[in-house]
């Protein structure tokens, strides 16, 4: 999809979301998300030099020896710490543990390595505390992103216990012909499992969205009867230039993902459903759905 066809949506107005202002922002928000099932917002008042910090201490952190790194793989919350490039893999809605073998056997690698913040305390025992990493940023950067999303009301009662979940995404610098050949790849085409997903990525480029006329079925399609759209996208390595000497450049991002409380049912929307509009999906756990999607990307 190209740039010009997914919606900007600018913030600055938003204020304490009470204004009129602030309810056509909303309500552009809410379009985009029914229509296209991504936006870029401007002036949402996260600090761009908090940003920035947290794109430095990424690069520090990614950095380390990889024995650091796996130091810190292993923390007692299922979904927290570091994962090593080849450990994960995308795979769109596919559960059968013989399919996914055979997916993964003839499909590129996703070349990345991670560090997940789950929430506010999963860094407890990283060994990181005298870095500053932790306290400094990752925690401080995850409410930030937490109270910002709030602000936009869109989610409430059942998005108390802040079941989100920061991530610090590396694609390292590697030989172009191995993403040419297709040996590997960055981030395979998915879905995003939660709500919603706020993304922070470097200039390095690569982020692809496919028409939402395919979209894939997630949490949120579920919740609101396909009514919003969770919308397809990967990352691909960029085609060489004059300038690279071969070599396809690193990118950093780092998502934001945001979910719903762990006992939550997703059943429909108010106003989602009715007689001209039958209910597509059975209800389902959130915590339970997300457990299964997570299960599915994890090679070891
Ligand atoms: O790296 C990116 O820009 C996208 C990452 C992504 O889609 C994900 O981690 O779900
Ligand atoms: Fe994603």
């Amino acid at each position: 999809m190209s740039v010009e066809t997914i919606p900007v949506i600018d913030f600055a107005q938003f204020g304490d979301g009470t204004s009129l202002e602030s309810q056509e922002i909303a309500k552009k928000f809410y379009e985009a998300c029914r229509d296209v099932g991504f936006a870029y917002l401007i002036n949402t008042g996260i600090p761009q030099e908090k940003v920035n910090g947290m794109f430095e201490w990424s690069a520090k952190f990614f950095e380390l020896p990889i024995e650091v790194k796996t130091k810190v793989s292993k923390l007692p919350e299922k979904y927290g710490g570091y994962r090593g490039i080849g450990v994960e893999q995308v795979s769109q809605m596919v559960f059968d543990p013989e399919e996914l073998v055979a997916i993964r056997k003839g499909k590129s690698l996703d070349f990345k390595e991670s560090f997940d913040v789950y929430d506010e305390t999963s860094t407890a025992g990283l060994g990181l505390e005298n870095t500053g990493y932790r306290k400094r940023f990752c925690q401080g950067f995850a409410s930030l992103l937490w109270t910002t999303a709030d602000l936009a009301g869109f989610f409430n009662e059942c998005h108390k216990d802040g079941a989100n979940w920061l991530r610090l995404v590396h694609y390292p610098e590697a030989p172009a012909e191995v993403f040419e050949s297709g040996e590997k790849g960055r981030i395979g085409a998915h879905t995003d499992y939660g709500t919603c997903t706020l993304l922070f990525q470097d200039d390095v480029g690569g982020l692809e969205v496919e028409s939402p006329s395919e979209p894939g079925v997630d949490l949120l399609m579920r919740w609101s009867n396909d009514t919003l759209k969770t919308t397809l996208h990967r990352v691909r390595a960029l085609a060489r230039s004059a300038d690279d000497n071969g070599m396809t450049q690193k990118r950093f991002s780092i998502p934001y993902f945001i979910g719903a409380d762990a006992k939550t049912i997703v059943d429909y929307i108010p106003g989602c459903w009715g007689p001209d509009k039958p209910k597509k999906y059975d209800p389902v756990n959130a915590a339970k759905y997300i457990d299964m999607r997570v299960h599915a990307t994890y090679l070891k």
